[in-house]
């Protein structure tokens, strides 16, 4: 790809980081893939990627685009004037940018603009993170040019002359840390000769997880542990007031992480839910992993997810319905086996898959007339 001619791309999508972040993991990637892009984020009014796109560096619209409710609420009955709504500011948005290509990324916000930029002509391609495809993606499969996936076997969802395998984009920074541990723990402000516990909840926490910690506050207080615990903005005031009345200095509750290399880089086991991109993550940061998949996800996604990882003996499971029994003495016992924990750092790192950003920024250079 010739690199001087100046290119426009869109990249919409968003709602949760398992969204968000991929989106600026290719948008990384196709800034050094060519020197000449110029970016645009669409995105959700009121949602996470309006902070977390700009604090990357990135400019955003958002949409009044809202997600259709599961069960029957009044605010469904507004759903279709915010659709169309949202495809007559997606359609003002291509007219001023002008984008070359619009990459999709999940998630409801890229429904408008998606569809938008298929009806103007513009050539569109879709990142889909999970094993199972998310509904507006399968929406947008139709008319997209190329869908850029990370599980096999997805022709069950998209048509199969379009799918590439890549694998999910992660970002530079977990990518390319050395997982210094020493610096690491620094940052946290935490001791060299601890075992430290990564806890993570997805970017926006789970329930399970934070009350299973909450439940064993005493237990980790009194182990040789020391814990970094990212509960998610709306249980971090019950979590942090849960720890008050022990001598939990060993026990650190933070609401999000910004710095996620150097959390992966402190942790010697991570607890997490099973989202797609925290597992592709955990394959770079090769960690041992004790894997909470959500019940609450469609398909139960998550736990295909974690599965594909315990089949290949890479990480450990433990289903949300048995974590207040299980979570902590598997994981406090995994801590304590140094060649589980070799085992499993070594089979979840042939899982990862590092290029996966700069093939898909590649492949929607390709797309380009
Ligand atoms: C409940 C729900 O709907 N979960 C879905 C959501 O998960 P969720 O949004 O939790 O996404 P993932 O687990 O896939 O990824 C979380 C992302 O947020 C980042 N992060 C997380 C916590 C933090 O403190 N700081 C931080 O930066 C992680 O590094 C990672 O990049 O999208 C995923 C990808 O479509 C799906 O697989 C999940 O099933």
């Amino acid at each position: 790809m010739a690199t001087n001619k100046p290119v426009r791309i869109i990249i919409s999508g968003g709602g949760t980081g398992g969204h968000i972040y991929p989106a600026i993991a290719i948008a990384n990637a196709l800034k050094e893939t060519s020197n000449s892009v110029e970016l645009l984020f669409v995105g959700a009014i009121g949602k996470m990627e309006m902070q977390k796109v700009p604090q990357a560096g990135y400019k955003i619209i958002g949409l009044p685009i809202a997600g259709l409710q599961r069960k029957l609420t009044a605010a469904n009955l507004l759903f279709p004037f915010k659709v169309i709504n949202s495809i007559w500011k997606a359609k003002s948005i291509l007219k001023e940018f002008k984008p070359d290509v619009a990459v999709g990324v999940g998630g409801y916000a890229s429904g408008p603009l998606l569809y938008a930029a298929a009806s103007a002509g513009i050539p569109t391609l879709i990142q889909e993170q999970n094993s199972y495809a998310g509904l507006t993606n399968k929406w947008l499969a139709k008319n997209a040019k190329k869908i850029c996936v990370a599980y096999p076997d997805m022709s069950t969802f998209f048509p199969s002359d379009k799918i590439i395998v890549t694998g999910n984009p992660v970002r530079k920074d977990i990518l390319d840390t050395n997982l210094n541990r020493s610096k690491a723990l620094q940052h946290f402000k935490l001791a060299e000769n601890k075992p430290t516990i990564l806890v993570i909840g997805g970017s926006l926490g789970a329930r399970t997880i934070n009350e299973t910690l909450k439940a064993s506050l005493q237990t980790l207080s009194q182990a040789n542990v020391q814990v970094i615990w990212q509960t998610g903005k709306f249980y971090f005031e019950s979590c942090k007031q849960a720890t008050a009345s022990y001598s939990t200095s060993n026990i650190q509750v933070h609401d999000f992480i910004a710095p996620m290399d150097l959390a992966y880089g402190a942790a010697d086991v991570v607890i997490s839910r099973a989202g797609a991109l925290s597992i592709s993550e955990l394959c770079l940061a090769a960690k041992p992993a004790v894997l909470v998949p959500s019940p609450n996800v469609s398909e139960d996604h998550q736990t295909k997810n974690a599965m594909a990882l315990v089949n290949n003996q890479a990480a450990l499971m433990v289903k949300d319905a048995e974590a207040m029994e299980k979570l902590i003495p598997a994981t406090l016992s995994l801590l304590g086996d140094e060649s589980k924990k070799r085992e499993l750092a070594i089979n979840i790192r042939k899982l990862g898959k590092p290029d996966a950003a700069k093939q898909i920024a590649q492949e929607i250079l390709k797309l380009i007339k």
